[in-house]
């Protein structure tokens, strides 16, 4: 593969064969910024929460399933998911359907704090590793006239992303307060994935950078 000479080399490298079973430009590029070598496997599922299960359950079961379906093809490797999910109310916010959905979640979300919670799952089939954990941020919106929110929900940003909105890009400018994780927020707890990933002695810190100080 060719390096990526724009950018820096990340602080971690991979010492086994990692997949992401993800879609998520933002996971990706969380994983490629620490330096790591992975392939790209999105998962398909139906992400359609059971009767009554609550958020946390919920972000839980859909990064297993994500996981699982792509240890069924590599059982041999280690497998990165996650899901992400807006709570508000008891209520479990995925990806808008369409720009009405959006302007809906977005309106539910106005002048109120609400939950990004999210499912990480590291697994392997073979080695019978499967650690899920669960990351939470609170996220407080202020309060803006329908029309800007027509107008945001118009750049098509909010389109993919649970809740309406995407606190990395334009849709910033509707967050007053953050408590938590940031990277959270945006579908990976980068410092919690590390943690892990440390713990299981899947990378390491990378020698070539420690050296260069
Ligand atoms: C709230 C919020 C969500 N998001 C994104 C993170 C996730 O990619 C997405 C939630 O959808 P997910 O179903 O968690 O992930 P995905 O569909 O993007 O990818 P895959 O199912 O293949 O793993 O919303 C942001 O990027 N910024 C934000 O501020």
């Amino acid at each position: 593969m060719t390096p990526d000479v724009s950018r820096p080399a990340g602080p971690f490298c991979s010492t086994a064969p990692l997949i992401l079973a993800s879609g998520s430009p933002r996971r990706q590029e969380f994983l490629k910024n620490l330096g790591l070598d992975f392939q790209v496997l999105p998962a398909v599922i139906d992400e359609t929460p059971e009767p009554g299960e609550n958020s946390v359950h919920f972000a839980r079961r859909m990064a297993l399933e994500k996981a699982c379906q792509v240890a069924g093809i590599h059982p041999d490797s280690y497998i990165i998911s996650a899901d992400t999910v807006v709570t508000v109310r008891d209520r479990i916010l995925g990806k808008p359907a369409d720009g009405e959905e959006a302007l809906a979640m977005l309106t539910a979300l106005q002048d109120t704090t609400h939950t990004v919670i999210t499912g990480l799952c590291l697994h392997h089939r073979e080695k019978k590793i499967t650690e899920l954990q669960t990351c939470s941020t609170e996220v407080t919106f202020a309060r803006f006239p329908e029309t800007a929110l027509r107008a945001y929900v118009a750049t098509g940003e909010p389109l993919d992303k649970a809740g309406g909105y995407g606190i990395q890009g334009i849709g910033g400018f509707l967050v007053r307060h953050i408590r938590g994780s940031c990277s959270n927020v945006i579908g990976l707890p980068v410092s919690q994935l590390v943690t892990l990933l440390l713990h299981h002695q899947i990378v390491a810190p990378c020698p070539s950078r420690e050296d260069s100080l």
